[in-house]
């Protein structure tokens, strides 16, 4: 069993630079199933997990996929198949993201039923209005939502109930070649939308208004083939920002764009640490004593909830109360138990965590039950007593490239390990079957 290892105490110093979003990456890949004609070329796509899944999502749509040196090359000319199975989308629920490209391009596309995960049950309704509003037939049974169209989709005018980021991607994109023009109404307007909707206009397409409530699509008959270039995951640029703040460090984070970190960048300088801009990037650098502060999630531009679980390691540190309200998922709250097994002081009351620090954070061995809580851990190690052991990494793997080495890098006592489980040196132990070979 792979673990991280974190040893608390040492102040982060010097530069690290961010990757390709990962938020933006995957709609992007997706969207380019829509090129009948000609290669697209993806830059700055992050070696992650969900990046190779949606590798393997593509390939399967017999769609001719190259990933190297974080150049993503996609040829969707031959003929698509339509069925994304249960393996993809149970790793990785922006799976989804395909049935509006495959709905446009080919009328027809059967996904797997993503079900719930740790952070909530994350319904996919509005994608389904969305498609329906456009003429599309939906169906669930069997594990699988089966969508059709005869002919082309048409435009339609469709509100979203909650401007949901999926949903927004996936009618814009489906939006992209119907017949007529769409208007999403309540859309999300998260970066990664913006980034996306550049993608779709250098492919051909005629989307307006991406980066705010109104996203006006005018369909076309053919997109085709182009180059384009991932933001910078702001994410994962803020996951580095409150490592150096926690630490009373002092770090340039290389690739973090204050208009995409706004709220961030508003509420660790309310808690008391400095951010400049600096040529490519924010410099952070941590104070001796962190303010508390409250925090709602709220969609962009409000406080990303991406960002929660890592803001919660830092307000562990701050001295006196602060309140973390989760408005966007249900139950993203679950690193709450593991921050307790190190020694913290944190109560959940409905939506709300209340933090009462500064908290004498001891070394444990916790899992990361997803994604950011397994950053959030890691960035509690690095301030806490004696030795943290981070398990189930493969969430952290689905965001962040080399978080080990790049917090090593900055000079964290950190190593990533392969530590056996008991069940595996007995395995291990056990002798090899006799082989007798016949002469
Ligand atoms: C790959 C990707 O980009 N993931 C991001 C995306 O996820 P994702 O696109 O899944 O998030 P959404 O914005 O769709 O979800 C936000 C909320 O809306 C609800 N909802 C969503 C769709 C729907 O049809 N019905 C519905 O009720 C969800 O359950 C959730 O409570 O945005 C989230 C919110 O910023 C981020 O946390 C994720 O990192
Ligand atoms: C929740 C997240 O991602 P996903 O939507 O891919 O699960 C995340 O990036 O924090």
């Amino acid at each position: 069993m792979e673990k991280i290892i974190v040893r608390g105490g040492n102040q982060l110093r010097g530069k690290v630079k961010v990757e390709g979003a990962k938020n933006a990456v995957l709609p992007v890949i997706a969207a380019s199933i829509l090129a009948g004609r000609g290669t697209s070329h993806i830059y700055d796509v992050p070696k992650l997990a969900d990046v190779y899944t949606m590798k393997e999502v593509l390939r399967n749509l017999n769609i001719e996929v190259e990933y190297k040196d974080g150049i993503f090359q996609v040829n969707a000319e031959k003929a698509l198949k339509t069925e994304a199975p249960f393996e993809y989308v149970r790793k990785m629920r922006a799976s989804f993201l395909v049935m509006g490209p495959l709905l446009a391009r080919v009328g027809k596309a059967r996904i797997a039923l993503p079900g719930g995960c740790a952070i909530g049950s994350r319904p996919i309704d509005q994608h389904l209005k969305g498609f329906e509003a456009m003429g599309a037939t939906v169906e669930i049974g069997n594990g699988f939502i089966e969508a059709r169209i005869d002919g082309r989709l048409k435009g339609a005018k469709i509100y979203l109930d909650f401007p949901s980021v999926g949903a927004t991607e996936n009618i814009m994109m489906a939006a992209s070649m119907a017949k007529g023009t769409t208007i999403i109404e309540n859309a999300a307007e998260e970066p990664e939308i913006v980034c996306v909707a550049n993608y779709l206009n250098a492919m051909g397409a005629k989307v307006r208004g991406a980066g705010t409530g109104e996203i006006r699509i005018e369909g076309v008959d053919e997109l085709v083939g182009a180059k384009h270039t991932v933001i910078p995951d702001r994410i994962e640029a803020g996951t580095f920002m409150v490592a150096a703040a926690m630490t009373q460090g002092d770090v340039i984070v290389e690739g973090a764009t204050s208009e995409h970190l706004r709220p961030l960048v508003a509420k660790m300088g309310e808690m008391g640490v400095t951010i400049e801009e600096v040529e490519n990037g924010l410099r952070v650098i941590g104070p001796e004593k962190l303010k508390p502060v409250d925090i709602k999630t709220m969609p962009h531009p409000g406080f990303p909830t991406d960002m929660q679980a890592q803001m919660m390691a830092l307000l562990l540190q701050a001295e006196g109360t602060g309140v973390i309200t989760e408005t966007v998922f249900e139950n993203r709250f679950m690193h709450v138990e593991e921050f307790r097994r190190m020694n913290s002081n944190i109560k959940i009351e409905g939506r709300s965590a209340i933090i009462t620090g500064p908290n004498k954070l001891q070394g444990a061995e916790v899992a990361a039950t997803d994604l950011r809580a397994g950053a959030a851990l890691i960035l509690a190690g690095l301030v806490a007593d004696g030795m943290t052991r981070v398990t189930e990494l493969k969430h952290i793997d689905r965001g962040y490239v080399d978080l080990a080495d790049k917090l090593r890098a900055l000079g964290a006592d950190v190593e990533r390990i392969v530590e056996e489980t008991e069940e595996e040196i007995e395995n291990l132990e056990a002798p090899a079957p006799l082989q007798i070979k016949s002469i």
